[in-house]
């Protein structure tokens, strides 16, 4: 059954143009639909994510998405709205690249669910058998070099600078949609707002080589609004740089964290766009988080969601717990419950010292153990440490230490391996080798 897909975006917020007649297009048949991502790196960020979103939706209302890898687009760079000639990548990283971009694209369509299921192509398994002339031919023929310059998101390079080669990047992208619109009866080209002119590129090649019956358009473009944040600062962007999907570039914890610390202004719409939840629900999470803010109802739904559609549940429980550890209310029992194999997610990015077992058994006091992990953020130097010790501001697996004298004996490595040493919210593991 088909359900009203621009109706969806719409209350989500994610619409932000679209070409008249795509709604009735929709509404008429169902419908293939494609969005391109170039290979610029070898995981997506969460940048990319809110025009996955749109596949999703797409194939939810019942029509058909085509998720497009640019192995050809990528090798050349599209310049919209970019302030400078970007620099090539070579090959090897674009092959990489590709390969990274595809496994993660697969992920969220379902490609085995009859006539709607998804599909995957790359725009360079055609122009890989293009030759240059027969693409002056075909493609540039069709529009005029005013056409192109006229497109707002080319204008500030044409006053700056830009190459032949960036400059046909449109056409490229163009081409795909023609190419889709032949072989596969691909009639909407979807993307970010800033993608508006390289779509309309690719409805213009198809309506001067197809026609129109009609007045009826052969080929449709919708875009989405860039996601922003209320503070004017960018979205999607952490201290370490962009939010990935890629686990070993942005871990699940750091993922998770950078959800839960939006803003009560930003999450709602946040929501919309990034979960799946019904309208009904979101407006439900608004009421109780309102009622009680300051337990972020809202950024810890989103973060959920999120972390166990992108990671996956057992790393979101391991995120849990990590929260736990690391921001407070974790006990011993706790401590003790983490498995062997979870501690490197757990206690990714906190500060970690090795030390020797034989160290271990011929240190009988706290303040020798503490010493062996000065120069941590924790304890600058060991006069702090007997400070912090001092003033019961330490604790050992998260059991207070009463008295600088305590005897090393009263704490039980974890997992016969770690100690977690920690003051206020502070924390360090020792890892004993
Ligand atoms: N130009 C798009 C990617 C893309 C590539 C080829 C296409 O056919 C469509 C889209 C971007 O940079 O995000």
């Amino acid at each position: 059954m088909r359900t009203d897909f621009i109706e969806e975006l719409r209350w989500r917020g994610m619409l932000h143009d679209m070409m008249p007649g795509t709604d009735e297009q929709l509404n008429k048949e169902m419908t293939a639909g494609y969005i391109g991502f170039d290979p610029t790196a070898a995981s997506l960020h969460i940048g990319n994510l809110a025009t996955i979103m749109l596949l999703v939706h797409l194939q939810k209302a019942g029509h058909k998405p085509i998720a497009l890898v640019g192995g050809a687009t990528g090798m050349i760079g599209d310049p919209s709205f970019k302030a400078s000639e970007r620099s090539f990548l070579d090959e090897d990283t674009l092959r990489i690249n590709q390969e990274g971009i595809r496994k993660q694209l697969e992920q969220f369509l379902d490609f085995n669910c009859g006539e709607n299921s998804a599909e995957m192509v790359n725009n360079y398994d055609w122009f890989k058998e293009i030759g240059f002339l027969q693409f002056l031919r075909e493609a540039g023929k069709y529009l005029s070099v005013n056409y192109m310059m006229s497109k707002d998101s080319v204008k500030k390079r044409l006053e700056t600078g830009i190459s032949f080669t960036e400059f046909s990047y449109q056409l490229l992208q163009g081409y795909d949609f023609y190419h889709l619109y032949k072989h596969k009866n691909v009639r909407l080209q979807m993307g970010g707002s800033d993608q508006w002119g390289n779509i309309t590129t690719g409805t213009e090649i198809i309506r001067r080589k197809e026609g129109d019956e009609e007045g009826y358009f052969k080929a449709y473009a919708l875009t989405t609004p860039l996601v922003t944040k209320s503070d004017g600062s960018k979205f999607g962007k952490s201290e370490g740089g962009n939010i990935w999907l890629d686990p070993t570039r942005t871990s699940p914890f750091e993922f998770y964290q950078f959800w839960l610390n939006q803003s009560d202004e930003d999450s709602p719409r946040y929501l919309r766009v990034f979960s799946l939840k019904s309208k009904e629900e979101i407006e439900a999470l608004e009421v109780s988080h309102a009622a009680e803010p300051h337990l972020r109802i809202m950024q810890k739904a989103l973060a959920a969601e999120l972390t166990m559609r992108i990671h996956s549940e057992r790393d979101y429980q391991l995120v849990l717990k990590a929260s736990d550890v690391l921001f407070g209310k974790a006990t011993l029992e706790m401590l003790q419950s983490i498995a062997i194999d979870e501690f490197d997610t757990i206690f990714n990015g906190v500060p970690q010292t090795e030390i020797f077992r034989a160290d271990w058994d011929s240190t009988s006091n706290l303040l020798d153990l503490i010493s062996t992990v000065t120069n941590s953020e924790i304890y600058p130097s060991k006069g702090e440490a007997r400070r912090a010790l001092q003033q019961n501001a330490v604790s050992i697996n998260k059991v207070k230490v009463s008295s600088p004298e305590q005897s090393l004996a009263d704490f039980e490595l974890l997992q016969d391996k770690f100690i977690l040493v920690s003051k206020g919210k502070k924390n360090h593991l020792i890892k004993v080798l």
